[in-house]
């Protein structure tokens, strides 16, 4: 079996003017690993898109964070899939736990997106995760099989395997609480097992997972040990670009 290549994605969130942007990607452009070694993906704000894809060096790949599942239409403020395709991005978050919280997506609205982007041939980034009364109820593996049974409704094997997953519990994000490696990589482990019911042994053993949740620099290597967490999906910590730098490098040497 192939190993699965690792990904470091920053999640830009809503931060970073035009300006900081450029800075950024000039920072990390020639330092990054190889495509080969590392996916080193940046989920940029949909206006800096264009900007980033214009000068990103050959080992980054440009994300956005959101879009609309439609093809087209009267949608004040949103962006279409086709949009942010010929922006030039390759990859899309979907189902990111403030678009779920903050802005009322549904697992409904996430399955759109999912059949949205393969149809545009963007790489989804499908984010899951429990709150904390789900974790300490003991129902995390309950809510996540949930999230990815509708996520992945009436998508094909070929798809399944385009995808990465990005398991957040939603309360690790920007509270500076991690999931310690073990908790994250008996979750993961899970989800794969449930990859596994849904599109047998050989794809889910293909599948990129990763951990995001107050990644940082003194944490990436201890996840990065655990044998099913493939990368991090960082939001604060990935902002500053030797930060970026650093996490890009622990994959390497996974
Ligand atoms: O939401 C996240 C990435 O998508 C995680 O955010 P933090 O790394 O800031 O906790």
């Amino acid at each position: 079996m192939a190993k699965r290549i690792p990904v470091i994605a920053a999640n830009w969130k809503m931060f970073k003017t035009k300006d900081e942007a450029l800075e950024f990607i000039f920072a990390v452009n020639a330092a990054v690993p190889s495509r080969d070694e590392v996916e080193s993906i940046i989920c940029a704000p949909a206006i800096l898109l264009n900007l980033l894809v214009k000068r990103e060096g050959e080992h980054i790949r440009i994300g956005a964070q959101n879009m609309h599942y439609a093809d087209e239409g009267a949608f004040t403020g949103e962006n279409s899939p086709a949009q942010v395709k010929t922006a030039g991005a390759e990859y899309i978050l979907i189902g990111h736990s403030e678009r779920r919280s903050l802005f009322n997506e549904t697992d409904k609205d996430v399955n759109l997106k999912m059949h949205a982007a393969f149809k545009y041939d963007l790489a989804p980034i499908l984010c899951i995760g429990e709150q904390l009364d789900t974790r300490e109820a003991n129902k995390t593996k309950e809510v996540l099989d949930v999230q990815l049974d509708k996520a992945f409704e009436g998508v094909s094997k070929e798809q399944a395997l385009k995808t990465i997953v990005a398991y957040e519990p939603v309360w690790a994000i920007g509270t500076g609480k991690t999931a310690t490696p073990q908790m994250a990589n008996d979750t993961i482990k899970d989800v794969r097992a449930k990859l596994s019911d849904l599109y047998g042994a050989e794809v889910a053993a293909q599948v990129r997972i990763l951990y995001g949740g107050s990644v940082k620099p003194d944490n990436i290597e201890s996840l990065l040990q655990e044998s099913d967490i493939d990368g991090a999906l960082i939001g604060g910590a990935a902002l500053d670009h030797k930060n970026f730098l650093t996490f890009t490098k622990a994959a390497k040497n996974k």
